[in-house]
């Protein structure tokens, strides 16, 4: 932090960074895993950074918190076993007990300081622990898949980014644990990163899912703080006849209106259409 900014640096997206300014430092510590930062932002809200990197804004995690775990949980029939693999802060959690048919939904994440910290200082994403139908476990997701069959219908992997802990959430290994662990309509969605800074990266994990899933489709939202502006979805269905552009179930006009913030039936089906550059690049050969 210098002369009062946060600044976003990393060579995962060169020669750019995102500034917030910084009202005040709440939490500085190093965890088993990584560097956790929270600092009260001037204009966005309490920030949680992880690693140098902006994990969560108070004022616009809604965006990326509604959008990975709606898409997916809108596109299976009746949801009824939930796992989110990361997450930590809670934000995913909050939004899939949104869903009524949710009778269990389970959280793992690596490290145990980043739910600690999120209660403290991000409360309103925290709020997701609360739940009597949610478990949260603290280790290795890709550990944890490893003796899951058949299990959940479905699976969110809200991870940070490629290097560091969530390295292994990228993985080929990863992709085909969650294909068994899902039930036979098994629907999961990723943090699939940003098309403007991340287009090979994006394009391997689809060209990988098409081997595993019949279903496979890239979708991204808005989101002003993290790299770029954006983040993308990667959703894959083991049921070869879902259409992720039509969702399966809505929310009522009402639930639209009182429960939710970013996502709605409208933006589900816009969250699929990409612009040229990336349509090319992803999906043709
Ligand atoms: N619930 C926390 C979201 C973590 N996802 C982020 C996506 C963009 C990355 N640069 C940082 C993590």
């Amino acid at each position: 932090i210098q002369d009062g900014w946060f600044m976003e640096k990393s060579t995962m997206w060169p020669g750019q960074a995102m500034a917030l300014q910084v009202e005040e430092i709440l939490h500085v510590e190093k965890s088993k895993f990584q560097d956790v930062l929270v600092f009260q932002s001037s204009n966005y809200g309490n920030v949680l950074v992880l690693d140098g990197v902006i994990q969560a804004t108070e004022r616009d995690e809604f965006s990326y918190q509604e959008m990975i775990t709606h898409l997916a949980m809108n596109s299976h029939p009746n949801p009824k076993k939930v796992l989110v693999i990361g997450g930590g802060d809670g934000g995913v959690l909050r939004e899939v007990i949104k869903h009524e048919c949710v009778e269990e939904a389970v959280l793992v994440d690596i490290d145990e300081a980043v739910p600690r910290v999120s209660k403290k200082y991000l409360p309103n994403m925290a709020i997701g622990f609360e739940h009597p139908n949610v478990k949260v476990h603290i280790g290795d997701g890709v550990e944890f898949l490893k003796d899951k069959m058949n299990q959940y219908d479905v699976i969110i992997t809200d991870s940070s980014d490629p290097d560091g802990p969530a390295e292994g959430l990228f993985g080929a290994e990863f992709f085909e644990l969650l294909k068994n662990a899902l039930t036979e309509n098994g629907v999961f969605s990723t943090q699939g990163e940003c098309m403007w800074l991340h287009l090979p990266l994006i394009k391997k994990v689809l060209t990988f899912c098409k081997g595993l899933y019949p279903t496979v489709a890239y979708a991204y939202t808005s989101i002003p703080t993290y790299p770029s502006g954006q983040i993308g979805h990667v959703l894959c269905s083991k049921n070869g006849e879902t259409n992720f552009r039509e969702p399966l179930r809505k929310f009522t006009p009402e639930q639209e209106n009182s429960l939710l913030r970013y996502y709605n039936a409208d933006i589900h089906k816009a969250a699929f259409v990409l612009p040229q550059f990336a349509k090319k690049a992803l999906y043709e050969q």
